[in-house]
């Protein structure tokens, strides 16, 4: 099981754009209409069905709002750090 993060390190390693929310971290990305966001939402799961991690993902008209934590460990680890990175990578 992935080790929890330390208040500290959560916020050294938190990537761009995405902010803590409790046990969660959290990002809007946005887009110009639904399709471009429902879109954006099939890649990540893609990638998390790569990664074998998988976010709480909300979908509305010009967004998808995604939030990541580690279940079995109970808060915030590297899996949702690594995967809140490549998400990025395929937004930025
Ligand atoms: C049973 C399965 O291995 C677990 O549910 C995996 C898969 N996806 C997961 N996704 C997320 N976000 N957190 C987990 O702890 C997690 N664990």
């Amino acid at each position: 099981m992935a080790d929890l993060l330390t208040d500290d390190e959560i916020a050294e390693r938190l990537p761009n754009e995405w902010s803590r929310d409790g046990d969660e971290i959290v990002r809007v990305f946005e887009f110009d209409g639904y399709l471009d966001a429902s879109g954006f939402l099939s890649a990540a799961a893609g990638l998390a069905e790569d990664a074998w991690h998988h976010p709480e993902m909300t979908v509305r008209w010009g967004e998808v709002e995604v939030r990541l934590t580690t279940h079995d460990a109970g808060g915030i680890t590297e899996k949702d750090i690594d995967l809140a990175e490549r998400l990025n990578g395929i937004y930025d």
